[in-house]
């Protein structure tokens, strides 16, 4: 699929300050905000629309050449209805930086777009970005994920800048579900830190999380080497070392004796992993996928169990091989 704007975008892809573009970003969250001043940076006419703005208006989103979706999972399908009733550029780009999973279908942020847009690019934007970060304008990358590579290029020319590497990938749901699944292990990382309880620890549990990732990630079709990338295993390894991470956050004061409740009222923005947790078990059960880590997670979360008595299940199973 070749679209003719994104054609003239990818060719600006070293020299985007030279030619701006009209980029409307949705979400004022944390991400919402980072991505906006990250094109802004780049010279490009931005436009971030949050929730309390009310309705969007035709005028705004009828010249975006690239519209960005950066609300979290809860708000996806009502900000895709509202943006179906508005009139679009026919060379419209969709980018979709969401990590989470819809509760019902079980489906991810880029399929709700693309299913609502059949014949429009999508593009997904995910790595290892805790925004905090790169607000404070240290180095980061990311990929952006597209089965159209002339807008994959062209949203790599949006946002890229010296402190700011994108990559392109041709595999987009393996780039959206490494980031949406590392948070389930994000927030089991925050337990294991919680828990003091060590550097192998930590080691083993990522690197298992991983296998997890893998194995339900490619009964959903996508491919394996997506997730030892950056989307994959470098969210994995900046989230589950974080304390700027949220899911982290959730796991590590679980690990402290605190409810999950209690932790949600004061959490700054969303962890997205608390529900991904649910629907990944959803899932794991309907396709009969062995995930245990992400059933330990899910048991916690459920105040099924306490965070050592997870601990316990994980070590206390049959032994088995690595490579099953
Ligand atoms: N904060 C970070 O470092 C990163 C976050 N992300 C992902 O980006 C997404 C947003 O994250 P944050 O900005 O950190 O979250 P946040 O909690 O700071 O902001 C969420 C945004 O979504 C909007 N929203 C929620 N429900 C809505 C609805 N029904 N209608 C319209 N808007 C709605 C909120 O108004 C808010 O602007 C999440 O899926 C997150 O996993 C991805 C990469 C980095
Ligand atoms: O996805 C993120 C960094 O890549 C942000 O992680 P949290 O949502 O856990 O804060």
């Amino acid at each position: 699929m070749i679209h003719p704007k994104s054609q003239s975008l990818a060719s600006d892809r070293q020299h985007s300050t030279q030619n701006p573009r009209s980029v409307v970003v949705l979400g004022a969250g944390a991400w919402g905000t980072t991505l906006a001043s990250l094109a802004a940076a780049n010279g490009h006419r931005v436009q971030v629309r949050s929730r309390r703005d009310g309705a969007i208006s035709p005028s705004e989103i009828e010249r975006a050449d690239v519209v960005v979706s950066a609300v979290s999972m809860q708000g996806v399908a009502t900000v895709v209805r509202e943006i179906q009733t508005l009139p679009l550029l026919p060379t419209t780009i969709f980018v979709t930086a969401t990590k989470g999973l819809d509760p019902v279908t079980t489906l991810t942020p880029a399929q709700i777009w693309q299913a609502a847009f059949p014949d429009r690019s999508v593009v997904v934007l995910c790595g290892p970005n805790l925004a905090k970060e790169i607000q404070q304008g240290l180095p980061a990358a990311t990929v952006a994920g597209s089965t159209d590579d002339n807008a994959a290029v062209a949203v790599q020319a949006v946002f890229s800048s010296p402190q700011f590497r994108v990559y392109t990938n041709s595999d987009p749901l393996g780039v959206e579900l490494g980031g949406t699944l590392k948070n389930v292990m994000a927030i089991a990382a925050g337990v294991c830190d919680g828990l003091q309880l060590g550097t192998n620890a930590k080691a083993a549990l990522v690197t298992r999380g991983l296998t997890e990732i893998i194995r339900i990630g490619n009964s959903w079709g996508a491919k394996t080497e997506t997730f030892y990338g950056l989307s994959g295993l470098g969210d994995l390894l900046a989230t589950c070392n974080s304390p700027l991470s949220r899911n982290y956050q959730v796991g590590y004061q679980l690990a402290q004796g605190k409810t999950l409740s209690a932790i949600l009222a004061h959490l700054e923005g969303t962890a997205e992993g608390v529900n991904t947790t649910q629907v990944l078990m959803q899932r794991a059960r309907q396709q009969d996928i062995y995930m245990p880590i992400t059933a330990e997670v899910y048991r916690l979360l459920q105040a099924e169990i306490t965070p050592k008595q997870a601990l316990e299940a994980l070590m206390l199973r049959d032994l088995k091989s690595e490579l099953l």
